[in-house]
């Protein structure tokens, strides 16, 4: 049977290409600019082993000159170079890669690299370009050659003369669209921009010549524009550098000049991975919130790199929600890219340089806790509450990552503690982790149902943001010790004797806790005894899982079915008050409705809930006066 060879329509499949494959324009510079990096890799990696060719590095580079008048921009390299039958083959079909052939045929070292390997980049030039001239002589030929298409009808192939070996792409650009202005590719401004986003870590240098204003040398009163060839490029990555020769300085400087945050960063760690997959990268903890950071608008990411070339801005997959805050780089050889090389093809290696960088994150965390507490405090102070979110999040599946970097206010301490330092120094007696909600601390500080444990000598953690709450229900326990707030209404901390008197009590005044009950209605489970109260004469506390905290976190949002916590009214029968409600109860039954009206208020007042009528409230106090 014959086999026949299928065939394409070039003209249709490089309209498809140049259309469809990039989603941006400005890619264009990226791949012309790698295509010429990889001809001069080539003529270094065969001076390797090919001792008739010498390489002096000073005599490579990349030259990208706009000329503003024919509306050219022209892409110089030193490169290797093609031949006529090269040029044929590489530039003459799509999806043909030279440089993919070449890596084949020089059999690279580990760390040595050739970034084209699909044979579609240089078409891109077509997404900008009316027309595209190629002169280029190769290292192995004498003789140039002149390529030339307008990406519709085919190409043409001439004779050159051409002096040096190297290639010069000459990109007539397309006239002006309304939504498309080509002649920013003119731009010498938005030319080093594109270079610095993409190109910067190409590892030759990339010259343009730039027109600078000086004073005239007879009077400085005076300008005059001078000409200069200036290297855009950074060309060594701060990331491959040797450690031991960079200094605090550098790092910032790197932070800054990729526009990370307008602060210092806090901290940064400096990481080559050499195993499973292999990569390098600088991570930093910025110091400060970034404005937006609570917002939908905020994007997570590290910046990817495939060998020194810009793949994604804000690649979001190789970092945890948990860890969002820190920003920094990637860079590796193991990616497997697709052909626009916007994307990933597959995630396996992203996923395994993730999964090595949130180990590392949480490891410079913790050495941060540990040596240097005033900075992890100013990083927990900005961030801290991400941590949390993350111990909540995902029904807790991060919980036991996070739960010794998450820090709490301590009643005893006065200061920021972790749940080990707590569990560490709780006396033998001490059963629980005890904590109090509120809006700050001193709020805490003052609210009546903390009095009871602090008087046991109990440390009270102090919860301010509105997801401690839930991320400590998530986490359950620490260290087998449960958490316990000091508002449930089960603390079981009063000895025999004050229980026994409490129940006496109880039972002398029941008639007057089922009155005021009745009173009160559905707004509360019950009124009863407290034997917690010192000082106060009443409080709120909650029965069940949820607390009254919760339930104002909950209230706030938008599909909250109101849920509602079991709210119970204590009532401190060792407070004065206490004795007039008995006096009303016996003789005058509008006071006492009076007194538990005004008594309930009050605790709503101190919980920091809702008053549900404030005019019937002072009302009532105008009444108490009179
Ligand atoms: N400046 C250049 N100097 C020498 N050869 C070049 C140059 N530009 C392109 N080539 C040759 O043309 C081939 C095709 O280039 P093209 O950019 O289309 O694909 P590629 O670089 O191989 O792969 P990719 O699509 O992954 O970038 C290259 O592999 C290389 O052999």
């Amino acid at each position: 049977m014959e086999k026949k060879q299928f065939q394409a329509e070039s003209k249709r499949l490089l309209e498809m290409m140049v259309h469809s494959i990039y989603s941006q324009k400005e890619i264009f510079l990226r791949e012309l600019i790698s295509n010429a990096s990889d001809a001069i890799d080539k003529i270094y990696y065969k001076a390797l082993t090919d001792e008739s060719i010498t390489f002096h590095k000073d005599d490579y580079y990349i030259k990208i000159v706009p000329n503003q008048d024919d509306r050219t921009l022209t892409i110089k390299d030193t490169g290797i170079g093609m031949t006529k039958d090269e040029l044929e083959e590489n530039l003459g079909t799509i999806a043909k890669s030279g440089s993919l052939a070449f890596k084949k045929e020089v059999d690279m070292q580990e760390g040595q690299e050739i970034i084209g390997q699909f044979g579609v980049g240089f078409y891109s030039s077509f997404m900008v370009a009316e027309e595209v001239t190629v002169y280029t002589r190769s290292l192995h030929n004498e003789e140039g050659y002149k390529w030339h298409s307008n990406g519709q009808d085919g190409y043409t192939i001439e004779a050159y003369d051409k002096e040096d070996i190297g290639t010069e792409i000459v990109i007539k650009l397309k006239e002006n669209e309304e939504e498309e202005n080509y002649d920013q590719f003119l731009e010498t401004y938005q030319l080093r921009s594109l270079i610095k986003k993409y190109s910067d870590f190409i590892r030759y240098p990339i010259k343009m010549d730039i027109t600078e204003k000086q004073p005239k040398e007879d009077n400085e009163e005076e300008f005059i524009d001078v000409i200069e060839e200036q290297t855009i490029n950074s060309m060594v990555p701060i990331w491959r550098k040797n450690k031991q020769e960079l200094q605090d300085e550098d790092y910032n400087q790197f932070y800054q000049e990729k526009h990370f945050g307008f602060d210092k960063p806090l901290s940064h760690l400096h990481v080559s991975v050499d195993g499973m997959v292999r990569f390098q990268s600088i991570l930093y903890i910025p110091e400060q919130l970034p404005f937006n950071y609570y917002s939908q608008d905020f994007e997570k990411g590290l910046e990817l790199y495939s060998n020194g070339v810009l793949i994604m801005e804000k690649c979001a997959d190789l970092l945890p929600d948990y860890f969002s805050f820190v920003r920094g780089i990637v860079d590796s050889e193991d990616l497997s890219l697709n052909i626009s090389r916007e994307i990933l093809q597959q995630d396996r290696q992203v996923k395994l340089i993730a999964k090595n960088i949130e180990k590392k994150i949480k490891n410079h965390l913790q050495s941060l806790l540990k040596n240097d507490r005033d900075k992890y405090e100013t990083f927990f102070d900005a961030f801290g509450r991400q941590l949390k979110y993350g111990v909540y999040s995902e029904f807790g599946a991060n919980k036991d990552k996070l739960k010794d970097l998450i820090l709490f206010y301590s009643s005893k301490e006065k200061k920021l503690v972790t749940l080990k330092e707590y569990v560490e120094r709780m006396p033998e007696d001490q059963e629980h982790i005890y904590y109090a909600t509120g809006d700050s601390h001193d709020r805490i500080e003052k609210l009546p149902q903390t009095e009871l444990v602090k008087d046991k000598g109990f440390e009270i953690l102090y919860f301010t943001d509105e997801i401690d709450e839930f991320a400590i229900k998530m986490l359950m326990n620490y260290d087998e010790k449960e958490f316990k707030s000091v508002s449930s209404g089960d603390l079981n901390l009063e000895d025999e004797e004050t229980k026994k008197e409490a129940e006496k009590q109880l039972e002398e005044h029941k008639d007057l806790f089922a009155e005021m009950k009745e009173l009160l209605g559905d707004k509360i489970k019950e009124v009863r005894l407290s034997t917690r109260l010192k000082s106060h004469p009443v409080c709120l506390s909650a029965e069940g899982d949820v607390s009254i905290e919760m339930e104002k976190v909950l209230s706030q949002m938008p599909d909250s079915q109101n849920v509602q916590a079991n709210k119970v009214l204590e009532i401190n029968n060792k407070h004065e008050v206490f004795q007039a409600l008995v006096n009303a109860h016996e003789s005058d039954k509008e006071k006492l409705k009076l007194y538990t009206n005004i008594l309930y208020n009050q605790a709503l007042l101190i919980e920091g809930l809702p008053i549900e009528d404030p005019v019937a409230l002072t009302n009532d106090m105008c009444k108490v006066m009179i």
